[in-house]
Order: C-alpha cells, then sequence, then structure tokens
C-alpha cells in the first residue's frame, strides 16, 4: 500500500511526498540528480539534465530510478501501484511521445517548471511496456504530480488508454482507478469533524456521547480505497498552519493515520506490509525530508548550490 499527499501552506508553498508501504526494502537511496548528469532515455534522445532533482529511489546503470522526487522548480512527482489497472503499450507508437514508466519521473522533472505544461505534454504522450533492463519487472504504478498550484492524477489502464484527473485533494493512493475512488467519496458525505446531533427515535432521546460522533464510519482499515477517504478527509479538514515546522508536521500526523503497521496486513508473498519510509517535500527551503519505520527521527536534506550544480549523481544512505 502506498498512500501519496499533498497540500499547500497559507502563502501557496508545496508540501508534497508519500508513504512507502511494501513488504520489503528495495534498499532505498535518497538521491540528488544534478544539472548537467548525463542522462540515457531508451524512448527519447539522450540528454542532459537542466533541473536538480531531490528524491528517494535506488540507482541502477547509474539510473536515478525514483520511487518520488521533486525538482528546483518545485514541480513533484510519485509513483504507487497500480495493480491490475495499469498497462502500457507494448511497443512504441508512431507520433507520440514514447516514454517507458520508469523514464515519466526524469521526464517530467526536466522538461517541465509545472503541472499546466506537464498537462499539455501528456496529450500525446504513450507510456510503453519496458524496463530500465530486461531482468527488471516494470511496475505497474500510477502517479501524483503536483506543484504548488495544482495536482494531477496519471493513468494508463487497458480500458481506458492514458487519462489524467485534476486531483483537488490533493491525496492518492492505490486500486481501483481515480475515477472510482472519486466515485466511492460521495458514499462518505455525512462525515464531519463535529459532533453528530442528538436524535429522537421512537421516543427514545439518543444523544452524542465524547468527540468523533460525527466521524463514525470514517474507515479504519488498509485498503486502498480506505486509506483515499481518510487521507482525503483528514487534508481537507486539518486546519491551515503556519511556518515550516508546523507544516511539516501536519505532514506527517496526517501520513501517520495511514501508516502501515507491521502484523495489520500480510502480503501475497507471505511478507509483512510496512511503511518503510514517509517522506514530505517543502518545495519553499527545497528540503527533502524523511522518516524511517524503525527510525521516527526527522532526517532533512536541504538542495544545496553545491550539489544543485555538481555533476554527479549525490546518493546517500537513507
Ligand atoms: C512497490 C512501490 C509502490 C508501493 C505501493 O504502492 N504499494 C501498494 C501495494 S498495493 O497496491 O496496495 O497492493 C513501487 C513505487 C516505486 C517502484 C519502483 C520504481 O518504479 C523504480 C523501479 C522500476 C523498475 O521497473 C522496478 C523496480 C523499481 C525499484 C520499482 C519497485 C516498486 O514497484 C516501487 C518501489
Amino acid at each position: 500500500m502506498c498512500t501519496g499527499l499533498r497540500f499547500t501552506d497559507p502563502e501557496g508553498n508545496l508540501y508534497f511526498g508519500r508513504n512507502l508501504d511494501v513488504g520489503i526494502d528495495y534498499g532505498k537511496k535518497l538521491i540528488i540528480t544534478p544539472r548537467n548528469y548525463p542522462l540515457p532515455y531508451k524512448f527519447l534522445d539522450d540528454s542532459k539534465t537542466v533541473k536538480a532533482t531531490i528524491g528517494m529511489g535506488i540507482v541502477m546503470d547509474d539510473y536515478p530510478l525514483y520511487f518520488d522526487c521533486c525538482n528546483e522548480d518545485g514541480l513533484c512527482i510519485a509513483g504507487l501501484n497500480f495493480p491490475h489497472y495499469a498497462q502500457f503499450s507494448d511497443g512504441p507508437v508512431d507520433g507520440k511521445t514514447n516514454l517507458a514508466p520508469y523514464e515519466l519521473m526524469m521526464w517530467v522533472t526536466q522538461e517541465f517548471s509545472s503541472v499546466a505544461e506537464v498537462k499539455q505534454a501528456l496529450k500525446n504522450v504513450n507510456l510503453v511496456n519496458k524496463a530500465l533492463i530486461d531482468s527488471l519487472p516494470v511496475a505497474p504504478l500510477h502517479w501524483l504530480i503536483s506543484d504548488q498550484h495544482e495536482a494531477i492524477v496519471l493513468e494508463q489502464s487497458r480500458q481506458y488508454g492514458l487519462r489524467v484527473f485534476e486531483n483537488h485533494l490533493g491525496v492518492l493512493t492505490n486500486s481501483p482507478d481515480f475515477a472510482w475512488q472519486m466515485t466511492n467519496l460521495c458514499n462518505y458525505t455525512g462525515l464531519t469533524p463535529h459532533d453528530a446531533k442528538p436524535q429522537t427515535w421512537t421516543k427514545q432521546n439518543i444523544i452524542p456521547l465524547g468527540v468523533g460522533t460525527g466521524s463514525i464510519g470514517l474507515p479504519g482499515d488498509s485498503v486502498p480505497a480506505s486509506r483515499f477517504v481518510k487521507a482525503s478527509y483528514l487534508n481537507a479538514n486539518y486546519p491551515t498552519v503556519e511556518g515550516e515546522t508546523a507544516n511539516v508536521a501536519k505532514f506527517f500526523n496526517i501520513l501517520k493515520a495511514v501508516a502501515m503497521v507491521k502484523g495489520s496486513v500480510v502480503n501475497v508473498k507471505g511478507k509483512y506490509e510496512y511503511t518503510v519510509y514517509t517522506a514530505c517535500y517543502s518545495a519553499k527551503t527545497k528540503t527533502y525530508y524523511y522518516n524511517l519505520y524503525n527510525d521516527f527521527n526527522l532526517h532533512s536534506c536541504q538542495l544545496t548550490d553545491e550539489q544543485i550544480n555538481s555533476n554527479k549523481l549525490i546518493v546517500m544512505d537513507a
């Protein structure tokens, strides 16, 4: 399971990140791709990076395979599992901008500075079923893409092809598709942070006892639909707060509420699903914050001018 999240503070600064929930640790690293790094593409001409990018991922064949990342202009993208739905074409399609799914993150962060630009370019994109190396599986993902102004979801499925959704909630989880999650959300319009009202049923007075009666029915289980509703409800109702410390705390507090605790879910491989890390990028200070399942210290890495202008990948143990 995974949950992606974004919101802005009262000044419009973006906070973006995710829970990465899996049964194994992929050996994640904190990776900074500087400007001027030579990037091999499968379907586009090789090029040098132009925007420094920071995020979590692994490096393979000198290629940064990000799980989530943000560029120096504050454009961010996270990949979340989209099993049973994600489908990519067998080969490139003539006349399209063909990309392998693993290339999407670098294409977005290198070519663009805003979601508006990405939306325009996505009109001609086709995702091709190709991994970086043939021995790697192609991850069946969909993506949350955001800047300080807006967020979108990108999905490519057998039934609908490539679709882009406006995402006003700032939340993404897993399957089924985003349109389904939005319809399902309509079942929860009764939820309110305020206490339920007293009622009289067949002459019997019933009064709400204690706090939280307005949100009875807020899901607490781990399926993607439940995490989608819960994270959306919390993101919508969490008060706006001032300053980086309080906004980063807000981010981690919301994601903590949909995090996976070992033992609650055993996946098909017999492994405990757990929140391997939680990350939040602050676009204002260009800082990537994260904590780990067994380490609640708040780690952070701020993009420096030196890193931005280096020409080597900077790979740090997370
Ligand atoms: C498993 C991760 C997503 C976690 C998630 O959404 N879990 C939900 C489970 S469920 O739906 O609810 O069942 C995804 C996110 C990013 C993925 C990785 C990135 O795409 C980078 C490479 C891409 C390669 O093709 C495969 C390995 C890989 C290193 C991917 C492994 C794995 O699929 C990752 C780590």
